[in-house]
Protein backbone atom coordinates (compact mmCIF):
# COMPACT_ATOMS: atom_id res chain seq x y z
CA UNK A 1 0.00 0.00 0.00
CA UNK A 2 1.23 3.36 -0.78
CA UNK A 3 -0.25 7.06 0.57
CA UNK A 4 -0.97 9.69 -2.63
CA UNK A 5 -3.64 11.93 -2.92
CA UNK A 6 -6.89 12.37 -4.76
CA UNK A 7 -7.53 15.78 -5.69
CA UNK A 8 -6.38 17.43 -1.86
CA UNK A 9 -7.41 14.41 -0.11
CA UNK A 10 -5.10 11.84 1.47
CA UNK A 11 -5.82 8.99 -0.26
CA UNK A 12 -4.21 5.18 -0.66
CA UNK A 13 -3.06 2.95 -3.62
CA UNK A 14 -2.94 -0.51 -3.29
CA UNK A 15 -1.75 -2.91 -6.06
CA UNK A 16 -1.80 -6.60 -6.62
CA UNK A 17 0.84 -8.85 -8.34
CA UNK A 18 -1.11 -8.60 -11.51
CA UNK A 19 -1.10 -5.08 -11.78
CA UNK A 20 -4.92 -4.74 -10.84
CA UNK A 21 -4.72 -1.35 -8.52
CA UNK A 22 -7.31 0.63 -6.38
CA UNK A 23 -7.27 4.26 -5.31
CA UNK A 24 -8.98 5.21 -2.02
CA UNK A 25 -9.51 8.17 -0.41
CA UNK A 26 -9.71 8.68 2.99
CA UNK A 27 -12.18 11.08 3.18
CA UNK A 28 -15.42 8.54 3.20
CA UNK A 29 -13.32 5.41 2.49
CA UNK A 30 -14.41 6.20 -0.87
CA UNK A 31 -12.88 4.12 -3.16
CA UNK A 32 -11.97 6.38 -6.32
CA UNK A 33 -10.60 4.21 -9.00
CA UNK A 34 -10.82 0.20 -9.75
CA UNK A 35 -8.30 -0.33 -12.16
CA UNK A 36 -8.34 -4.32 -13.70
CA UNK A 37 -4.75 -6.14 -15.09
CA UNK A 38 -5.15 -4.84 -18.40
CA UNK A 39 -4.64 -1.03 -17.05
CA UNK A 40 -9.03 -0.64 -17.88
CA UNK A 41 -10.94 1.78 -15.31
CA UNK A 42 -13.98 0.30 -14.51
CA UNK A 43 -15.15 2.86 -12.16
CA UNK A 44 -16.96 6.25 -13.24
CA UNK A 45 -15.46 9.21 -11.47
CA UNK A 46 -17.44 12.99 -12.56
CA UNK A 47 -15.10 15.16 -13.98
CA UNK A 48 -16.66 17.95 -11.75
CA UNK A 49 -16.64 16.19 -8.27
CA UNK A 50 -15.68 18.16 -5.30
CA UNK A 51 -11.79 16.55 -4.28
CA UNK A 52 -11.24 18.62 -1.35
CA UNK A 53 -13.69 17.48 1.50
CA UNK A 54 -16.03 20.29 1.11
CA UNK A 55 -18.73 17.44 -0.29
CA UNK A 56 -19.23 13.91 -1.47
CA UNK A 57 -16.97 13.06 -4.08
CA UNK A 58 -19.32 12.21 -7.05
CA UNK A 59 -18.48 8.65 -8.51
CA UNK A 60 -16.77 5.66 -7.46
CA UNK A 61 -17.93 4.12 -4.25
CA UNK A 62 -19.74 6.14 -1.75
CA UNK A 63 -20.24 4.79 1.53
CA UNK A 64 -23.99 5.41 2.52
CA UNK A 65 -24.47 4.63 6.11
CA UNK A 66 -26.66 5.33 8.57
CA UNK A 67 -29.55 6.49 6.66
CA UNK A 68 -30.45 5.83 2.70
CA UNK A 69 -31.05 8.45 1.13
CA UNK A 70 -33.67 10.77 2.50
CA UNK A 71 -35.48 8.32 4.44
CA UNK A 72 -35.14 9.45 7.71
CA UNK A 73 -34.67 12.71 9.18
CA UNK A 74 -30.64 12.49 9.42
CA UNK A 75 -28.38 13.53 6.83
CA UNK A 76 -28.62 12.39 2.93
CA UNK A 77 -26.96 9.37 2.65
CA UNK A 78 -25.45 9.56 5.54
CA UNK A 79 -22.43 10.91 7.42
CA UNK A 80 -19.81 8.21 6.36
CA UNK A 81 -19.39 9.68 3.20
CA UNK A 82 -18.33 13.39 4.55
CA UNK A 83 -15.94 11.75 7.22
CA UNK A 84 -12.39 11.38 7.35
CA UNK A 85 -11.76 7.38 7.72
CA UNK A 86 -8.36 5.72 8.99
CA UNK A 87 -6.08 3.40 7.86
CA UNK A 88 -6.75 0.45 10.45
CA UNK A 89 -4.68 -2.20 8.66
CA UNK A 90 -2.99 -3.27 5.52
CA UNK A 91 -1.13 -5.23 2.89
CA UNK A 92 0.59 -5.12 -0.06
CA UNK A 93 -3.14 -5.79 -1.94
CA UNK A 94 -5.98 -4.94 0.85
CA UNK A 95 -6.59 -1.96 2.69
CA UNK A 96 -9.14 -1.81 5.81
CA UNK A 97 -10.48 1.53 6.43
CA UNK A 98 -11.90 2.40 10.10
CA UNK A 99 -14.46 4.90 11.32
CA UNK A 100 -16.26 5.73 15.10
CA UNK A 101 -18.52 7.99 16.02
CA UNK A 102 -15.48 10.32 17.39
CA UNK A 103 -14.55 11.23 13.74
CA UNK A 104 -17.76 12.43 11.91
CA UNK A 105 -17.80 16.23 11.90
CA UNK A 106 -20.07 17.14 15.01
CA UNK A 107 -22.54 19.12 12.93
CA UNK A 108 -23.41 15.83 11.54
CA UNK A 109 -23.04 13.41 14.48
CA UNK A 110 -25.97 15.46 16.43
CA UNK A 111 -28.06 13.86 14.15
CA UNK A 112 -27.05 10.89 15.10
CA UNK A 113 -26.08 10.34 18.09
CA UNK A 114 -24.81 7.01 18.65
CA UNK A 115 -21.56 4.78 19.53
CA UNK A 116 -20.23 2.78 16.54
CA UNK A 117 -17.08 0.94 15.01
CA UNK A 118 -17.30 0.84 10.98
CA UNK A 119 -14.86 -1.28 9.20
CA UNK A 120 -14.37 -1.01 5.34
CA UNK A 121 -11.90 -3.33 3.97
CA UNK A 122 -11.28 -3.15 0.24
CA UNK A 123 -9.02 -6.50 -1.32
CA UNK A 124 -8.03 -7.19 -4.70
CA UNK A 125 -8.09 -10.85 -5.93
CA UNK A 126 -7.69 -11.34 -9.66
CA UNK A 127 -9.82 -9.43 -11.56
CA UNK A 128 -12.13 -8.95 -8.98
CA UNK A 129 -12.25 -6.44 -6.08
CA UNK A 130 -13.63 -7.24 -2.84
CA UNK A 131 -15.86 -4.35 -0.63
CA UNK A 132 -16.39 -6.01 3.03
CA UNK A 133 -18.69 -3.55 5.00
CA UNK A 134 -18.80 -3.91 9.03
CA UNK A 135 -21.16 -2.18 11.30
CA UNK A 136 -20.57 -2.71 15.12
CA UNK A 137 -22.69 -0.90 17.82
CA UNK A 138 -20.17 -0.09 20.26
CA UNK A 139 -22.97 1.65 22.23
CA UNK A 140 -25.13 0.25 25.21
CA UNK A 141 -28.33 0.50 23.36
CA UNK A 142 -29.74 -0.50 20.24
CA UNK A 143 -30.02 1.76 17.10
CA UNK A 144 -31.46 1.23 14.03
CA UNK A 145 -28.98 1.90 10.74
CA UNK A 146 -29.03 1.72 6.69
CA UNK A 147 -26.24 1.17 4.46
CA UNK A 148 -25.06 0.59 0.74
CA UNK A 149 -22.13 0.48 -1.46
CA UNK A 150 -23.45 3.59 -3.83
CA UNK A 151 -20.73 1.78 -7.21
CA UNK A 152 -20.87 4.34 -10.20
CA UNK A 153 -19.65 1.86 -12.87
CA UNK A 154 -18.25 3.17 -16.03
CA UNK A 155 -19.83 2.49 -19.34
CA UNK A 156 -18.56 3.13 -22.84
CA UNK A 157 -21.57 3.10 -24.08
CA UNK A 158 -25.12 3.98 -22.39
CA UNK A 159 -27.75 3.29 -24.67
CA UNK A 160 -26.25 -0.12 -24.74
CA UNK A 161 -25.69 -1.14 -21.01
CA UNK A 162 -27.45 -4.24 -20.23
CA UNK A 163 -28.13 -5.52 -16.27
CA UNK A 164 -29.09 -9.09 -15.96
CA UNK A 165 -30.47 -10.97 -13.04
CA UNK A 166 -33.29 -8.28 -11.24
CA UNK A 167 -36.49 -9.66 -10.64
CA UNK A 168 -39.31 -8.81 -13.33
CA UNK A 169 -36.47 -7.18 -15.25
CA UNK A 170 -34.75 -9.45 -17.96
CA UNK A 171 -32.83 -8.14 -19.11
CA UNK A 172 -32.67 -4.23 -17.65
CA UNK A 173 -31.56 -1.57 -20.11
CA UNK A 174 -31.00 2.11 -19.80
CA UNK A 175 -32.21 4.72 -21.42
CA UNK A 176 -34.17 7.38 -19.17
CA UNK A 177 -33.85 8.19 -15.55
CA UNK A 178 -33.70 5.46 -13.33
CA UNK A 179 -34.24 5.49 -9.59
CA UNK A 180 -35.55 1.93 -8.69
CA UNK A 181 -35.22 -0.58 -5.92
CA UNK A 182 -34.93 -4.43 -6.41
CA UNK A 183 -34.98 -7.03 -3.42
CA UNK A 184 -31.55 -8.61 -3.89
CA UNK A 185 -30.53 -11.71 -5.99
CA UNK A 186 -27.05 -12.70 -4.91
CA UNK A 187 -25.40 -11.61 -8.24
CA UNK A 188 -25.98 -9.76 -11.23
CA UNK A 189 -24.52 -9.31 -15.00
CA UNK A 190 -23.73 -6.00 -16.27
CA UNK A 191 -22.85 -5.79 -19.74
CA UNK A 192 -21.27 -3.28 -22.03
CA UNK A 193 -19.37 -3.34 -25.36
CA UNK A 194 -16.31 -5.12 -24.84
CA UNK A 195 -17.03 -4.99 -21.14
CA UNK A 196 -18.89 -7.71 -18.29
CA UNK A 197 -18.78 -7.57 -14.49
CA UNK A 198 -20.17 -9.71 -12.04
CA UNK A 199 -22.10 -7.82 -8.93
CA UNK A 200 -22.12 -10.26 -6.35
CA UNK A 201 -23.60 -8.75 -2.99
CA UNK A 202 -24.42 -10.79 0.40
CA UNK A 203 -25.77 -9.40 3.97
CA UNK A 204 -27.41 -6.61 1.69
CA UNK A 205 -31.06 -6.35 1.37
CA UNK A 206 -31.63 -4.93 -2.21
CA UNK A 207 -30.32 -3.37 -5.30
CA UNK A 208 -30.42 0.19 -6.05
CA UNK A 209 -30.55 1.12 -9.57
CA UNK A 210 -29.80 4.75 -10.28
CA UNK A 211 -29.08 7.63 -13.34
CA UNK A 212 -30.55 10.69 -13.19
CA UNK A 213 -31.09 11.01 -16.86
CA UNK A 214 -30.50 14.35 -18.39
CA UNK A 215 -32.53 16.89 -16.20
CA UNK A 216 -31.20 14.82 -13.50
CA UNK A 217 -27.57 15.38 -13.95
CA UNK A 218 -28.01 19.00 -14.93
CA UNK A 219 -29.25 19.99 -11.85
CA UNK A 220 -26.57 18.31 -10.29
CA UNK A 221 -23.97 21.06 -9.93
CA UNK A 222 -20.88 18.46 -9.12
CA UNK A 223 -21.75 16.48 -12.85
CA UNK A 224 -20.77 17.71 -16.28
CA UNK A 225 -24.17 18.10 -18.50
CA UNK A 226 -23.14 14.64 -20.35
CA UNK A 227 -21.79 12.72 -18.38
CA UNK A 228 -24.91 10.61 -16.87
CA UNK A 229 -24.29 8.67 -20.03
CA UNK A 230 -20.91 7.55 -18.72
CA UNK A 231 -22.45 5.80 -15.47
CA UNK A 232 -24.35 3.49 -13.86
CA UNK A 233 -25.16 2.99 -10.12
CA UNK A 234 -25.88 -0.13 -8.88
CA UNK A 235 -25.86 -0.37 -5.33
CA UNK A 236 -26.12 -3.19 -2.79
CA UNK A 237 -28.40 -1.84 -0.27
CA UNK A 238 -29.95 -1.98 3.20
CA UNK A 239 -32.56 0.54 1.95
CA UNK A 240 -34.34 0.42 5.57
CA UNK A 241 -33.00 1.00 8.37
CA UNK A 242 -32.39 -2.26 10.70
CA UNK A 243 -32.29 -2.44 14.13
CA UNK A 244 -28.44 -3.56 15.28
CA UNK A 245 -28.29 -4.71 19.58
CA UNK A 246 -25.78 -3.19 21.75
CA UNK A 247 -22.89 -5.05 20.73
CA UNK A 248 -23.54 -6.37 17.48
CA UNK A 249 -22.18 -7.02 14.43
CA UNK A 250 -23.87 -6.47 10.69
CA UNK A 251 -21.62 -7.34 7.99
CA UNK A 252 -21.88 -7.13 3.87
CA UNK A 253 -20.00 -7.89 1.30
CA UNK A 254 -19.75 -6.82 -2.22
CA UNK A 255 -17.56 -8.12 -5.01
CA UNK A 256 -16.90 -7.10 -8.70
CA UNK A 257 -15.33 -9.59 -10.92
CA UNK A 258 -14.40 -8.43 -14.15
CA UNK A 259 -14.76 -11.04 -16.86
CA UNK A 260 -14.07 -9.29 -19.67
O1 LIG B 1 -26.93 13.09 -5.01
P1 LIG B 1 -26.71 11.99 -3.98
O2 LIG B 1 -27.02 12.42 -2.59
O3 LIG B 1 -25.34 11.40 -4.10
O4 LIG B 1 -27.75 10.84 -4.34
C1 LIG B 1 -27.73 10.25 -5.59
C2 LIG B 1 -28.84 9.21 -5.75
O5 LIG B 1 -28.52 8.10 -4.95
C3 LIG B 1 -29.38 6.98 -5.17
O6 LIG B 1 -28.95 5.92 -4.35
C4 LIG B 1 -30.79 7.34 -4.81
O7 LIG B 1 -31.65 6.24 -5.06
C5 LIG B 1 -31.21 8.56 -5.63
O8 LIG B 1 -32.53 8.94 -5.26
C6 LIG B 1 -30.22 9.70 -5.40
O9 LIG B 1 -30.60 10.80 -6.21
Amino acid sequence: MKMVTFGQLPAVCITAPDGAEALIALYGAHLASWKTADGRERLFMSAQSPRDGSAAIRGGVPVIFPQFSTRGTGQRHGVARLSHWRVADNGDDWVELALNQDAVPPALAAGWPHAFALALRFTLRGDAIVMRFTVVNTGAAPFDFAAALHTYYAVEDFTQTVLEGLPDESPLRFGPKLDNIYAAPAALTLSHPGATLQLRQQGFTEWVVWNPGLEGATALTDMADDEWQRFVCIEPALVDKRELAAGATWTGVHTVTATL
